[in-house]
């Protein structure tokens, strides 16, 4: 795996000239990777994944199964073979002590919620910390979940419901019947799921709240499952049965990260240029699929063309039109929400993100993110509870101008920054490399796009 090279702090957003235009291969989907990685941690026998992402999230959610007993080998480059763990729940036989081992989280949301009931299932007493920005994410409702699981847990942050805990895994989890209030985050639901058909009784998870958000995410680890030979039945809504059985072991390639192809399909829009994202899936369970129906808000083009007819993929291509038009109310966009704020501030008219309070605890606050750093460069941004509300650029409205943004450690305000200076001069992105999280090449790629 490659390191990470050190770009200028702060970096220089390039600025475009003209229409940006280009084809960009974006790397394997951060949520995808780190699925496949614990089912196949968890899985009947050795599993091949080719087209991993290397990131940070995705090396800490490696190391993480690795501290658990799993061997994870990169056999060819972007190809890696899991072995599972030696303890998989129970029935599985004895079980080999595994003592006590400390697992970083990072920042990653992925490794924070969904490592912990992989953990219950080893003999090992496993820490869980992270960086200091994680520690104010929320983990509360997988915490509940497993301790009415039957699973020991202690430290510091369990009564508050954050990092760090400390799972005391006994060798394997009872499962069966829990509540837990997901209206946070869904990977609150995704983390019991994942690990569900180990428990000796399966599980039935029963949400207790308000509307889950990112029902597209819950969805990809109902097909991951499912595709692992796990009988998962989600007919009811706001509950989740997963069958007791064996994990099938995998052989599959990780589709890209769609919604990290995001910012680059941002740049054709932003600029009226053409930008292609190949290798993009015909159907897919990933949430960056809604590019297609977000981008002609703005007035883009957007054209799907197969690589043969009935291919599984194509070549998503993305046209911006000759005015940025005004959104209107864009509701759900979960993890794109960053991205689709950066057009909000240069359409010309009004926009609303609506329905995404969830993103307070993603790895900062983006709510209050995006407000504080569209007005640093005299954007006009209204924060509510669980919405943003944008005026856009109107015939008249004074221009936007450069500053040096604030990136909080997260990833998509750094590629948020990145589509604002495209037609913003002089803006400069304080910690482009965070962007380490998910996409370790983006200044490079971004550079590349769209001129230096
Ligand atoms: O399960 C996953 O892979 C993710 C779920 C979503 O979390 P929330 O439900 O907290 O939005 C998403 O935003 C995050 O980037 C990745
Ligand atoms: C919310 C995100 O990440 P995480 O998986 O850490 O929750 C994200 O990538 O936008």
């Amino acid at each position: 795996m490659s390191t990470f090279p050190a770009p200028l702090d702060p970096w220089p957003a390039p600025r475009a000239s003209g229409p940006v235009s280009g084809t960009v291969h974006v790397p394997g989907s951060k949520s995808l990777t780190n699925r496949y990685l614990v089912l196949a941690a968890l899985a009947d026998g050795p599993s091949y994944l080719r087209g991993v992402l290397d990131s940070r999230d995705s090396r800490l959610m490696v190391q993480a199964l690795i501290r658990l007993g799993a061997t994870i080998t990169e056999v060819a480059p972007g190809t890696v073979e899991v072995t599972p763990l030696a303890t998989t729940g129970h029935g599985a036989g004895p079980v080999d002590p595994l003592g006590d081992v400390t697992i970083d989280c990072g920042l990653a949301g992925t490794v924070m919620r969904f490592v912990p009931p992989v953990a219950a299932l080893t003999s090992g007493t496993v820490r869980f910390t992270g960086d200091d920005a994680a520690l104010s994410r929320p983990m509360g409702p997988v915490l509940d979940g497993l301790a009415g699981l039957g699973v020991q847990m202690d430290g510091p942050g369990l009564s508050a419901g954050t990092l760090p805990f400390t799972v005391h895994g006994t060798g394997g989890v009872d499962g069966g019947r829990v509540e837990v209030d997901a209206s946070g985050s869904s990977q609150f639901v995704s983390a019991l799921l994942l690990a569900a058909p180990r428990f000796r009784d399966g599980l039935h998870l029963v949400h207790t709240g308000a509307t889950v958000p990112s029902p597209e995410h819950i969805g990809m680890t109902v097909a991951v499952l499912r595709r692992c030979g796990v009988q998962v039945d989600d007919s009811v809504p706001g509950e989740w049965r997963v069958s007791p059985g064996p994990i099938r072991a995998l052989d599959t390639a990780v589709e890209p990260d769609l919604s990290n192809a995001g910012p680059f399909l941002a740049a054709a829009v932003a600029t009226a240029g053409t930008v292609s994202v190949p290798d993009w899936p015909a159907r897919t369970t990933q949430i960056g699929d809604r590019w297609r129906s977000i981008l002609p808000a703005f007035g883009a083009q957007v054209d799907f063309s197969p690589t043969a007819p009935d291919a599984a993929t194509g070549t998503l291509t993305v046209t911006g039109g000759p005015r940025i038009t005004a959104p209107g109310e864009i509701a759900d966009t979960g993890e794109l929400a960053p991205t689709v704020a950066a057009l909000c501030l240069l359409a010309e008219g009004p926009g609303q993100l609506t329905r995404i309070g969830q993103l307070r605890g993603h790895e900062t606050d983006r709510l209050t993110a995006l407000a504080t750093e569209a007005g640093r460069i005299g954007g006009a941004v209204e924060e509510g509870p669980d919405h943003l509300v944008f005026t856009g650029l109107p015939a008249g409205a004074a221009p936007l101008h450069g500053a040096t943004l604030k990136t909080y450690e997260d990833h998509r305000m750094a590629t948020f920054a990145a589509v604002v200076g495209l037609a913003v001069p002089d803006v400069a992105i304080r910690d482009i490399a965070t962007t380490a999280k998910t996409m370790p090449d983006f200044p490079e790629m971004w550079t590349r796009l769209v001129g230096g």
